[in-house]
């Protein structure tokens, strides 16, 4: 058993949302580890990184990605920095990944409005999406099996333009 698709990608970019979209369209279910790891803590996510720090939340999320992936067979929305565990993209390198793409200005608009991101709530939203964008691109592109960029598109359209990627590759 393996994940129709896993979706990764910065915040903002739509993962949760457009993961939710794709599963329904296909008829499968959806699994998004970030409520994973709130439903198995019984903590919020910013709690976590605040009270436990964000290296704790890492080794929480690599064991959660890798049970999301052994245990489900729709569609797995994993969080923006999942990627950064090189155990993770191992695991990755294997299935069909949706890399959905977001431009800095857009990212900033789409997380701006949510205290929910405890990496996003500094004093320079700008400048640390930038630094995040710069630092895991490479990531998000070497466990990549499509691209689609979700800055323009409503997530009806990105979903469509992630079929039509995922079409192109088969
Ligand atoms: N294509 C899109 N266009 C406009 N807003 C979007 C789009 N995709 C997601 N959003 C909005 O951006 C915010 C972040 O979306 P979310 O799915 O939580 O992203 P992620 O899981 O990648 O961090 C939400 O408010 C969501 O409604
Ligand atoms: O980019 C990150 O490091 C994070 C992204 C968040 O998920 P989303 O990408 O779904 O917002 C969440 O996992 C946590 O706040 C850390
Ligand atoms: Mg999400």
């Amino acid at each position: 058993m393996s994940p129709r698709a896993i979706v990764v990608g910065p915040p903002g970019a739509g993962k949760t949302t457009v993961g939710a979209l794709l599963a329904q369209t296909w008829g499968v279910g959806f699994r998004d580890v970030d409520a994973d790891i709130v439903a198995s803590t019984g903590k919020s996510i910013s709690d976590i990184f605040t009270v436990d720090g964000e290296a704790v939340f890492r080794e929480i999320e690599e064991r959660a990605v890798a049970a999301a992936v052994a245990e489900h067979d729709g569609v797995v929305a994993l969080g923006g920095g999942a990627v950064l565990s090189e155990r993770t993209r191992a695991l990755l390198a294997d299935h069909v990944v949706v890399f959905l793409g977001v431009g800095m200005a857009e990212g900033v608009r789409r997380t701006g409005l949510s205290s929910a991101r405890p990496l996003l709530a500094g004093v320079n939203p700008r400048a640390t999406f930038k630094a995040l964008l710069d630092a895991r691109l490479p990531l998000y592109r070497e466990v990549a099996t499509v691209e689609v960029s979700t800055d323009s598109r409503t997530p009806q359209e990105v979903v469509e333009a992630a079929l039509e990627a995922l079409e192109v590759k088969r």
